[in-house]
């Protein structure tokens, strides 16, 4: 989220410069108190004297995570109004929703949750209109090298493109997706975990889209191409829409591709699954922060529900699955969180009935 990335920055930098002054003298340490304590009409006060509403302290604490740590809803939407920023990160990575969020504020999560949305929905289209068009976003990968292992498939800078701890994951994603038998559709190879989980469900028929040369090869060598049930396609999703058909099932789960290519997938869904089909995507975005993470699955499932989808989250625990050992060699944690909220996402006519 590079909305996010910005807002450490420049907090981190004002951190530096923060609560230098005497307690007396210092209107920003002053706001910070008043937003800490819910005190509405001296924060208003400050603010309209200007003071700055995102001076953090020295750890990267900034009013609008005071209130929200405290519940002070009003003082949240207070903050929000003048423009603190609703993505700025202290020290330890966290942001406002994150305090809100560990405390149990539901009003002041809310506020915070709606912002977030609504500034990831402009910042999206704004990036939709400056997208250079044609060019694939994980180009540079599809034409490097990959390195499989026993554990991992890893890619020419080693950064994991799939790790084995996912396994339990993607046999709740095929669990999910083969509910109802039929015609599956997995987009992404990798490691094939997903594939080998559908399979155990005997599908009528299993197609499986692999855009990489060597991970097709690779699926090629141990024996994919030769399953009865099985269609392997190579080549970019985006390039295979017109000769796909409908299923039952899907499930999505690509590399080195952004929010904004998940996005165009979920635009051929209504195309792609059967009505009453199951429907499922890897939910790694923005998998390094709490809430960033929680904003992303309201922000899909909005956007789903407005293709006449309805999405539920399953949360399933992966600490378990993780440990000390899982990321040696691997150059980027690209999974952070405790619990994984697996979606499942049907048309709002089958859910409903
Ligand atoms: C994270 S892995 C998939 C892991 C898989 N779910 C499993 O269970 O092992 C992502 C895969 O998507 C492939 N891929 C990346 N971009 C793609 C695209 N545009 N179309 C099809 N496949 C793509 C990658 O080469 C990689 O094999």
């Amino acid at each position: 989220m590079a909305a996010a990335a910005a807002a450490v920055a420049s907090e981190e930098e004002k951190g530096e410069q923060a609560m230098e002054q005497p307690d007396a003298e210092c209107p920003a340490k002053a706001l910070c108190k008043a937003a800490a304590d819910g005190e509405l009409a001296r924060a208003e006060q400050l603010l309209k004297d200007g003071c700055d509403y995102s001076m953090p302290d020295e750890l990267g604490v900034t009013p609008l995570m005071l209130a929200a740590q405290h519940g002070h809803a009003s003082l949240v939407r207070l903050l929000l109004d003048a423009g603190a920023p609703w993505n700025a990160l202290d020290r330890s990575g966290r942001c406002a929703g994150d305090y809100a969020m560990e405390a149990g504020h539901q009003a002041a999560f809310d506020m915070l949750l709606n912002a977030g949305i609504q500034a990831e929905l402009i910042l999206g289209a704004v990036e939709r209109q400056n997208r250079l068009s044609g060019v694939p976003s994980n180009i540079a990968y599809l034409k490097s090298h990959v390195h499989y292992s026993e554990n991992e498939l890893l890619d020419n800078e080693s950064k994991g493109v799939m790790m084995a701890w996912e396994k339990p994951l993607m046999e709740a994603h095929a669990k999910a997706i083969c509910t109802r038998g039929g015609d599956i559709l997995n987009v992404g190879f990798g490691m094939g975990l997903i594939d080998t989980a559908i399979q155990s469900y005997g599908p009528a028929s299993h197609t499986i889209i692999e855009a990489h040369p060597e991970v097709h090869a690779h699926m090629l060598e141990s024996g994919w191409g030769k399953k009865e049930n099985v269609q392997v396609v190579f080549g970019r999703w985006q390039d295979l829409m017109p000769q796909l058909c409908q299923y039952d099932g899907i499930f999505f789960d690509t590399y080195g591709e952004f929010y904004e290519d998940l996005r165009d997938f979920h635009a051929y869904l209504p195309k792609l699954l059967k009505p009453g089909g199951i429907y499922s995507y890897f939910n790694g975005l923005c998998a390094n922060n709490a809430f960033f993470h929680v904003t992303y699955c309201q922000l899909v499932a909005l956007e789903l529900a407005a293709s006449g989808f309805s999405t539920q989250f399953v949360p399933l625990p992966v600490k378990d699955c993780l440990d000390e050992r899982t990321w040696l060699g691997v150059k980027k944690k690209y999974w952070q969180l405790d619990t994984y909220l697996l979606p499942v996402c049907q048309t709002q006519d089958e859910d409903e009935t």
